[in-house]
């Protein structure tokens, strides 16, 4: 049992707090405190997102993140530098999330061996094409990697079956089409796409894509595993720069510690 499964059972009832961030936003150590500081303050596990120049799935929040930590030449090594060095401070799941390009071009039993080597638990790679996911998939589990797919709004049920056959560590369920950012409201037909991976597999179901509030988290942890929060933390980690890391260090923690409350 990975940690990332360990992590689901020792919270059974309640579901997981899963942020996500931008590796590296703003800079290499205020982005490792600011995990830290995420964790420390009730998030379960965390996306570490590892920046790319042609995000296609990202609104303009996360694009924005990846530009601040793309500019200071933050590369790829330097996510698994920051997987490691977080790592020695925390035994909670982490999860590199990366488009398909770059594990490509840096070799996928090399990317997956040094993820394992730097203490990342799972993967999430929202464009890796569906026959490529196979072998992605073996490989990451070769490494003690899960490989964590994603259900989109507009998944079939012959697809929605195939990915939950496959899935390890939990099942992502896109909330709504579209690109990553806040949401006024979240689509309420996603409690029917998490009822139907549940149909398929015991494998936890987490929601996320426009998740910006305690209200949101606390509708959705109703009815799935965990909650993933992105753009409302990439937003807020953009105030590095006008308000400096401490202020933003604080207003991260008290956002974390108001979502935690309503996953309970
Ligand atoms: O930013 P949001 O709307 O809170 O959604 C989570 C999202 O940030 C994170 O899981 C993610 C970042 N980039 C993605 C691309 C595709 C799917 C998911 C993602």
């Amino acid at each position: 049992m990975n940690r990332i499964e360990r992590t689901f059972k020792s919270i059974a009832g309640r579901a997981a707090l899963i942020p996500f961030v931008v590796a590296g936003d703003p800079d290499f150590d205020s982005s490792r405190r600011l995990i830290q500081g995420i964790l420390e303050s009730g998030a379960d596990m965390i996306e570490i997102g590892l920046p790319y120049s042609d995000p296609l799935a990202d609104g303009p929040v996360i694009q924005a993140g990846a530009v601040r930590s793309l500019q200071r030449g933050f590369q790829l090594p330097d996510s698994m530098r920051l997987i490691s060095d977080i790592r020695e401070q925390t035994d909670k799941p982490l999860i590199a999330f990366t488009y398909v390009n770059p594990i490509l071009q840096y070799g996928i039993r090399t990317f997956f061996e040094q993820l394992a080597a730097s203490g990342g638990d799972g993967v999430i790679v929202p464009d890796v094409p569906l026959e490529e996911a196979p072998e992605l998939a073996d490989i990451a589990r070769e490494n003690g990697i899960s490989f964590i797919p994603l259900v989109a709004p507009t998944s079939g049920d012959d697809r929605v079956r195939q990915i939950c056959t496959q899935a390890s560590g939990f099942v992502y369920c896109v909330s709504s089409l579209g690109v990553t950012g806040e949401r006024a409201s979240v689509s309420a037909h996603v409690e029917s796409l998490v009822e139907s991976i549940k149909r398929y597999t015991a494998v936890p179901a987490c929601v996320g894509f426009g998740v910006s509030s305690p209200e949101h988290a606390r509708e959705i942890s109703r009815y799935a595993d965990g909650v993933i929060v992105g753009s409302a933390y990439v937003r807020r980690i953009e105030k590095v720069a006008e308000q400096g890391l401490e202020q933003t260090l604080a207003d991260v923690r008290t956002f974390t510690a108001e979502l935690k409350i309503a996953c309970m």
